[in-house]
């Protein structure tokens, strides 16, 4: 991992001010994917949030050949993907990320072949890529497994001319109907893509490989038709705003009673958790491309069942477990999605919270006083949920392992604390 990154977050102050919300990783990833199919020109991609996971599949575009040039400032990222030289995404950048894997298709068609040597992504218990196999060899592609001298195991797909068929998800994986959209994009004929999955990114996703040229229908229906093309050309495409981030600061709002302008948040974008956050005195009044929110209300507890969209996101799921320690009575959530997210449950304990965990059931008992501790990040919504309670704890709060929270929120700690937070970040 490099360096150890701890955050330093002393509570009790309430939020006042204007955020900005930055552009989606979960968007920006896959539209990476998609500009390594783009054989000649130049990508341009705009409000790119400036995270870990993105410094890595720079890295990682740069290490199959492709010329990436981040420029943070401009929040800009410029891929040249004319001459892409090498299948194999090397263990120790792919192993860091679960946006590696959107690589695949681009490999596929440009070089006939991926290696894959590590898949990374948060720790949340099963992660299966079997949706992503299985319509890859639906297309015509071959997938072998070996071990390598150290033990690792390595995928190699190998894949001559990918035609397209009928292909599904058994559920509507997020990065599995990227992938097998992108694999679709440049195959001979026309794809079927059943139980495809409706997140915002996803049509986002859509959008820019349409500008390249693709040919793609039904986005947001669960049944995605895709008719090949033999080229696509790069363009110039802006991130859509990360809903996410977005809600952590709603939920930042909320957890400190504060009221926020959000420049670029969306509702609509929240689902259900939205409906939720209502529910539980949260206030929201969108003015254009600005979410105004405020919480003068007491938290009232909630029931949460995360699920794909437009339900409530799994990984908002997290930070409302954090803002229901405070609620004044039981909230329960149900993790319907990973079947390993509740470690936070072990962390919010330590600073007090009363949380019963049973499967992937848990039941808050609030309210409950929030106090300082150190505490471990286990994965990047586990960090921001222990950023919200670090927000609403008396005395400091220590977040370790906290490289996670980087991986996918960007300036959190200039964020926050131009809103008031008395927050900092340390590396070592
Ligand atoms: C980079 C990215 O976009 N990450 C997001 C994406 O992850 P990701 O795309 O990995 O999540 P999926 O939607 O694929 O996974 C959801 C569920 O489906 C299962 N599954 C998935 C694929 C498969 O081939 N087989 C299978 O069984 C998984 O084990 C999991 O239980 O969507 C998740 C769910 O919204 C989010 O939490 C992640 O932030
Ligand atoms: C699970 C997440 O990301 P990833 O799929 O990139 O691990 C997340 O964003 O919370």
């Amino acid at each position: 991992m490099g360096h150890e990154v701890r955050y330093r977050v002393r509570g009790g102050r309430r939020l006042h001010g204007t955020v900005f919300v930055q552009g989606a990783k979960n968007a920006v990833l896959p539209m990476i994917g998609a500009s390594l199919m783009a054989s000649r020109g130049r990508t341009v991609l705009r409000n790119v949030p400036i995270i870990e996971d993105v410094r890595r599949a720079v890295e990682l575009a740069r290490a199959v050949g492709a010329k990436a040039e981040l420029h943070e400032t401009e929040r800009t990222l410029v891929i040249d993907a004319s001459s892409l030289s090498s299948p194999v995404l090397p263990g120790e950048i792919a192993s860091r990320f679960r946006g590696s894997f959107l690589f695949v298709p681009a490999l596929l068609h440009r070089l006939g072949e991926a290696v894959i040597e590590g898949v990374g992504g948060c720790n949340l218990g099963s992660r299966n890529l079997d949706f992503h196999y299985n319509g890859f060899k639906r297309m015509g592609a071959t997938v072998t497994e070996h071990v390598a001298d150290n033990g690792d195991g390595i995928i190699h797909i190998k894949a001559g001319d990918l035609r397209g068929g009928t292909l599904y998800c058994d559920t509507p994986s997020h990065t599995g109907t990227e992938n097998l959209i992108m694999a679709a994009a440049l195959a001979h004929g026309t794809t079927l893509i059943k139980n495809a999955a409706l997140e915002p990114e996803v049509l986002d996703n859509i959008a820019i490989l349409q500008a390249m040229g693709a040919k793609i229908s039904g986005g947001g229906t669960g049944f995605i038709t895709v008719e090949g093309v033999d080229e696509l050309t790069a363009v110039e495409h802006t991130v859509m705003p990360d809903r996410i981030d977005a809600g952590v600061f709603v939920m930042a709002a909320a957890i400190t009673g504060g009221d926020l302008n959000l420049v670029g948040a969306t509702l609509e974008h929240l689902g259900v958790a939205a409906d939720k956050l209502e529910q539980m005195g949260v206030e929201f009044h969108q003015q254009g491309a600005v979410l105004q929110v405020r919480r003068e209300r007491t938290l009232r507890p909630i029931n949460v069942i995360t699920d794909e969209y437009p339900g409530f996101a799994t990984d908002l799921q997290s930070p409302i477990m954090a803002l229901s320690c405070l609620a004044e009575g039981p909230s329960y959530i149900y993790e319907r999605i990973f079947d390993g997210r509740f470690k936070l449950a072990d962390e919010l304990r330590k600073m007090g919270a009363d949380i019963e965990v049973d499967g992937n059931r848990a039941k808050v008992n609030g309210p409950r006083g929030l106090r300082g501790a150190e505490v471990q990040a286990h994965d990047l919504r586990c960090g921001s949920a222990l950023v919200l309670a670090g927000l609403a704890a008396e005395g400091e709060t220590t977040i370790t392992s906290a490289y996670y929270l980087d991986r996918g929120h960007a300036h959190t700690a200039e964020r926050l604390s131009q809103l008031g937070a008395d927050i900092v970040r340390e590396a070592d």
